[in-house]
């Protein structure tokens, strides 16, 4: 046999006994007593790729209840298939010969190369956050997760949430380099809170303040997302689909980017890792999905939706933003340096400022696709390309709004109105007004700050309030996310009615 990372017909005979099922195909090794590995594939599929496959078992026969040993009847190949719609399943190939050492010699070849690929995981640290969406995640990852990562041969130490920062304060303590990546099994706010604490606890070991951090070191393992929430944008944007298999399946073979990732700090404080902010119309909204909690979560989120919708308020606030100074194309990983010099270029007066009225305020440094904006909350930015999407919807009727809010799920450009505006940016700081010679209780009603003067913010779908200025900051591809790059997703249908 060849270790060319294919198996094809030259290398192998197999012959196909019986279909067992779409996914599960049965071949019979052409016996060959002398262990004659170049033998003629007769099966219709002509060449397995090594790099699809993720684990091979002795196949045995075992008498009911029998644990242990058994006839070897020949291996099983478990291989990675893509579907449509960006879906990834599972497919076992049983390979039967009559000879059991010639089973232990294929089993051993095939072992051995699967245990060269470097970058698959063998040891992952997972959160399960029982409370998300219809509270169905254990369930995902125990039926549909687990079993695939068992049969990967990887071993997993889980943690189950009992409460909202659990997975943070678990992960401060957690000794990082037991592991090879970190799985969180939740919705936006659960993924928010473990990808925050795998970049907090990479400062905490690197010794830096965790109050400023103006250059931050990389996360050391790369972290993996299993949709099972209500919002579930972060998979969505990574893997194309809201399909756990599939994410597991993309973990498994080790597939692996660098992603973007934002600072969000007050003057004397970092409040947040993250990916993504919504400043007025998506953090109020958010803010009162939150107060609804008792309701069920979709019609929690259209409630809050369509009732922020008819109190729709600006936000009077200064924007200052540091737009992006030498425009770069999407290059790859080993450009990061090159970004990092090019970000340190910009100095303050390159600052640019803008006043006013807003309805909303984005700043993204990932596309941020979901069912109801498929090419994404920000289609103006990519994963890793060094720079921040900032949108700035200015205050107009209720009637535009919507005419912009359903641009989102239509191939239509969402950002082709007079009142938004888009900046590709390295750097914004966001300072609400409050009105003067009001008090908090009038300002509560004009503005969407609360009775202590806070501000909402909706972080990757986790609520912040805030009184003071937010200065987000880019870092250029600080995490490693298991997933595929955006731009090689199919691209799918909006799948929103509510507006
Ligand atoms: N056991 C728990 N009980 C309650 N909350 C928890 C628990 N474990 C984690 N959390 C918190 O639940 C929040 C929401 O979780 P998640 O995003 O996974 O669910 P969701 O259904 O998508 O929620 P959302 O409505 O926020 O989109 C997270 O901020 C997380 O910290």
């Amino acid at each position: 046999m060849r270790h060319s990372g294919v198996l094809n017909k030259d290398d192998v005979g197999l012959e196909k006994v019986q279909g067992v099922t779409k996914t599960s195909d049965v071949y019979r090794v052409k016996d060959d007593p002398q262990g004659d590995s170049s033998m003629v594939l007769q099966a219709q599929e002509d060449i397995i790729e090594m790099k699809d496959v993720f684990s091979v078992k002795l196949k045995r026969r075992r008498f009911v209840g029998q644990k242990k040993g058994g006839t070897v009847l020949g291996i099983t190949i478990f291989k990675c298939l893509n579907k449509e719609e960006n879906k990834l399943t599972d497919c076992a190939i049983h390979l039967n010969n009559l000879s059991e050492d010639h089973c232990h010699t294929w089993f051993r070849h095939l072992k051995e190369i699967l245990n060269g690929f470097q970058n698959r995981p063998k040891s992952l640290k997972v959160f399960v956050n029982p409370s998300s969406h219809k509270r169905e995640a254990t369930h995902v990852y125990y039926e549909q997760v687990a079993p695939l990562f068992k049969l990967a041969d990887i071993k997993t130490d889980v943690t189950v949430t009992e409460y909202e920062g659990h997975a943070l304060s678990v992960l401060k303590e957690c000794e990082l380099q037991a592991f090879d990546g970190v799985v969180c099994v939740g919705g936006d706010g659960s993924v928010s809170e473990v990808a925050h604490g795998l970049l907090l606890k990479a400062q905490i070991d690197a010794g830096k303040d965790t109050d400023y951090i103006p250059t931050p070191v990389r996360a050391p393992v790369p972290l993996g997302v299993i949709p099972a929430g209500t919002t579930n944008i972060l998979a969505h944007t990574l893997y194309g689909t809201k399909h756990a298999v599939t994410a597991a399946l993309h973990i498994i073979m080790g597939h692996t980017q660098a992603v973007d990732v934002c600072t969000f700090s007050t003057p004397s404080k970092l409040l947040r890792f993250g990916f993504s902010a919504m400043f007025g119309f998506g953090a109020r909204t958010l803010a009162l999905a939150e107060k609804h909690r008792w309701m069920p979560s979709s019609q929690r989120k259209d409630f809050a939706f369509i009732k922020t919708l008819a109190d729709l308020k600006p936000e009077e606030c200064e924007l200052l933003f540091l737009p992006l100074q030498f425009p770069q194309e999407d290059s790859p990983e080993s450009d990061r340096k090159k970004k990092e010099k090019t970000k340190n270029k910009g100095s303050k007066d390159q600052w640019q400022k803008i006043q006013g009225h807003f309805l909303n305020v984005s700043i993204m440094a990932i596309p941020c696709l979901c069912s109801t904006a498929p090419r994404g909350l920000a289609p103006n930015t990519r994963l890793n390309n060094g720079s921040m999407a900032l949108i700035v919807v200015k205050n107009t009727s209720r009637t535009e709004f919507v005419k912009h809010l359903k641009r989102y799920a239509s191939v239509k450009n969402q950002f082709n109105f007079p009142f938004v505006e888009t900046y590709t940016v390295q750097e914004v700081k966001v300072q609400p007004r409050l009105k003067s010679g009001l008090d908090a209780k009038e300002n509560t009603y004009l503005n969407a700050a609360s009775a202590e003067g806070n501000y909402p913010w909706n972080i990757d779908g986790d609520l912040m309030e805030e009184a003071s200025e937010v200065h987000v900051r880019l870092h250029p591809q600080l995490v490693n996310l298991y997933g595929v790059n955006t731009d090689d997703l199919e691209s799918s249908q909006a799948t929103c009615k509510c507006i």
